[in-house]
């Protein structure tokens, strides 16, 4: 019997019935559920299993019922962020993908809609319990992880702190301590052609200085800079174990066989410690590259010698160094270290440019995406260009999302930004460096920031 007879043959529902069972009988059950999960696939081509049909959202097709779950589970981590700004320039800047079990996430990588989810409607998002999971093993119960009325109670309490003046200037004077603990071990270095990594070095600065700061004792880790402390091992162990579970769905099945547990808890002390580093790495890179440009450099030791006169930088001399201040925000907004973000709809909602969000969903951001965007920062988007912060209007936080934007900004901006100036300028008053590698892109390692893989490795020579 072909199969056209066969179909019409079909008149009534006994029919049917006879004929599946005729099936059941011959071919068995694997037959039956094969035709069942191809009747599936086809009357469900657009869905995603759990989750409501956007056939006017335009993104990455990914597969009936598990969306882009393949896709997702394949991809490197480390080239995450070059996969939302592919699909970026693809789609444009709003484009959705959907993690059957996490969420469909709305990407918006342009600065009106990021100044409505993260300011102008901001009660309508939230952190949500799935991300306040994930990192609760680094953050607790800290401000990190919190939403709705605890978050606004930590972050009165925290505000307090870093708003008093004589926080600043003690903080002020604990970085160029341990500023000078940096240049004397870099002095040990110097001349001798031995490679160092710098973004070793950084995280030894912030981590001593945090230290010195939270428990009123560094954390020493310069004295044996070879050493990394205990903590920074579980730590960044810690951090990468968390990036792969929140990007690849599978990996949380496979953490829960391999028995990972993340238990070492570290509240806001981590903010402090790989942020800055981090930042003060890219600078540095984007600094000495093959293709700097001198001139940049040139003008930073002369800041430095002016304000300075060869000594370190009190609170308010830091304030007056803007063009450092240009350096290390140019290099954020090129490589932003918390590259991207979500937050979870808890009420429906329409974005500026009429796309609805609805509950349940999520909304997405790359501040490293929009880093890149000419249309956001027009046809030299992609040089390192200090210049953009000292000749022009300051870009708004919405445009410039390095430090978040909204009610949640970051806290610790003035902190970093003073750490940051505080080093950078009295290092390169006293040694200039030539990177190992100048001529290629350090690699990202998995991580909710962005490290490099392989650090940063450089020359050290004394400045003449
Ligand atoms: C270059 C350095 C830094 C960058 C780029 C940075 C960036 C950010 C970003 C993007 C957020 C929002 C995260 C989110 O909720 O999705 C944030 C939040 C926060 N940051 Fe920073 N941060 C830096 C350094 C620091 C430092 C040094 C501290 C403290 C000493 C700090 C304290 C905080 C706090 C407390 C919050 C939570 C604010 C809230 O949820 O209300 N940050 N930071």
């Amino acid at each position: 019997m072909t199969a056209t007879s066969l179909l019409a043959n079909i008149t009534s529902k006994d029919a049917l019935q006879q004929l599946l069972a005729t099936f059941v009988q011959r071919r068995g059950f694997s037959t039956v559920f094969g035709l069942y999960l191809l009747w599936a696939v086809v009357k469900y081509r657009r869905s995603v299993y759990g989750m409501r049909p956007r056939p006017d959202l335009k993104g990455p097709s990914g597969y009936p019922l598990i969306g882009n779950l393949v896709e997702m589970s394949v991809l490197p981590m480390n080239q995450f962020l070059q996969y939302l700004h592919k699909n970026h320039l693809r789609y444009g800047p709003v484009f959705s993908f959907a993690l059957p079990g996490f969420a469909r996430i709305i990407h918006v990588n342009d600065p009106e809609s990021v100044d409505h989810v993260l300011r102008a409607n901001f009660w309508a998002y939230e952190k949500g319990p799935l991300a306040k999971k994930m990192v609760y093993p680094l953050a607790g119960e800290g401000i990190f992880g919190a939403d709705g009325e605890h978050w606004k109670w930590q972050r009165k309490l925290a505000s307090h702190i870093f708003n008093v003046k004589a926080f600043r200037q003690y903080t002020t004077d604990v970085f160029t301590q341990e500023a000078k603990t940096v240049i004397d071990y870099l002095s040990t270095l110097a001349d001798t052609g031995k490679p160092v990594d710098l973004l070793a070095v950084f995280y030894h600065y912030t981590m001593d200085s945090f230290g010195e700061i939270a428990f009123g004792e560094s954390l020493g880790g310069l004295k044996n800079p070879e050493q990394k402390s205990e903590f920074a091992v579980a730590f960044d162990r810690l951090n990468h174990n968390l990036s792969n579970r929140i990007l690849t769905p599978t990996r949380r099945l496979m953490d829960r066989l391999r028995g990972v547990d993340a238990q070492v808890a570290a509240d806001s002390k981590c903010a402090g410690r790989d942020t800055t580093a981090q930042a003060l790495s890219w600078t540095f890179y984007l600094l000495h590259r093959s293709q700097s440009n001198p001139d940049v450099i040139k003008r930073l030791r002369e800041e430095g010698d002016t304000i300075l006169h060869g000594g370190s930088p009190t609170y308010e001399d830091t304030k007056k160094q803007k063009y450092a201040e240009a350096c290390f925000y140019e290099a954020l907004r090129m490589y932003p270290v918390v590259p991207k973000a979500t937050r979870g709809c808890v009420q429906d909602d329409v974005l500026p440019n009429g796309i609805k969000v609805y509950k349940g969903e999520r909304v997405g951001w790359s501040s490293w995406v929009m880093g890149r965007t000419k249309e956001i920062w027009g046809p030299d988007a992609e040089e390192f260009k200090p210049d953009r912060w000292i000749n022009e209007e300051r870009p708004s936080s919405s445009k410039f999302i390095a430090f978040h934007h909204g009610p949640r900004i970051c806290l610790g901006q003035q902190f970093a930004t003073i750490e940051a100036i505080t080093l950078m300028s009295m290092l390169l008053q006293e040694f200039t460096f030539e990177l190992v590698d100048p001529h290629s892109e350090p690699v990202y390692l998995p991580s909710l920031t962005l490290p490099m893989e392989h650090g940063l490795k450089a020359r050290v020579k004394r400045r003449v």
